[in-house]
């Protein structure tokens, strides 16, 4: 049997149009669903497998990418939605609800990702959004619960897909907030 990561990438990836323009991210409620608008497409969209990043139900990775924080707005239902952890790094806002995670922003203005919102592409109404590029925080997945000899596989299914697997980010991110805490350091 394969391996079930997510439902949006098990059947293989759906490659974006390339000039996805935005659109509306609705939660999972059956009614007065949480609306968020956000503009033009998304980046850096990949599959996450720590604790922290919503995952539909069943799922063993979450499918999250960011979009400049200018670019998202809520649009309907907002009196729904509430901080999960207010002492995180990223501080997801999700629907009271149905505990759909809509959107995860940074407030520290010092921290490498300042001004980019994360978000779950599933989400989205329309189609052709970027297609996931790899997999981030594959042995985090251990912490819900897949036992340590199921690594090897849900590695190789992530390969097979063409999603590369990383154990933080991938190289170009970390080499990203390398840069920026090295130029911290240097001010
Ligand atoms: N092993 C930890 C890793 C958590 C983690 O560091 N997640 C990354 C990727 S989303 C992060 O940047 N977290 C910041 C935050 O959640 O605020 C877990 O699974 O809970
Ligand atoms: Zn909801
Ligand atoms: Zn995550």
């Amino acid at each position: 049997m394969t391996v079930a990561l997510h439902p949006s990438i098990d059947n293989g990836l759906k490659q974006g149009t390339g000039h996805f323009a935005g659109g509306t991210l609705a939660c999972k409620c059956k009614d007065h669903q949480v609306k968020v608008a956000v503009k033009g497409d998304v980046a850096h969209n990949h599959a996450c497998g720590c604790t922290k990043c919503w995952k539909p139900q069943g799922a063993t990775f979450s499918v999250v990418a960011v979009v400049p924080r200018q670019n998202v707005s809520v649009l309907e239902n907002g009196d729904k939605l509430e901080i999960v952890d207010a002492s995180a790094v990223i501080q997801r806002h999700a629907c009271k609800a149905c505990g759909t995670h809509m959107y995860g922003r940074i407030e520290n203005k010092n921290h490498p990702f300042y001004g980019l919102d994360f978000i779950h592409p599933e989400l989205f109404q329309e189609q052709g959004s970027q297609a996931p590029q790899f997999a981030a925080f594959v042995s985090s997945v251990i912490e819900s619960g897949v036992k340590p000899e199921q690594m090897a596989g849900i590695r190789s299914r992530l390969k097979e897909i063409g999603l590369e697997p990383y154990d933080c980010l991938s190289p170009a991110l970390m080499d990203a907030i390398a840069t920026h805490v090295a130029k911290a350091k240097a001010a």
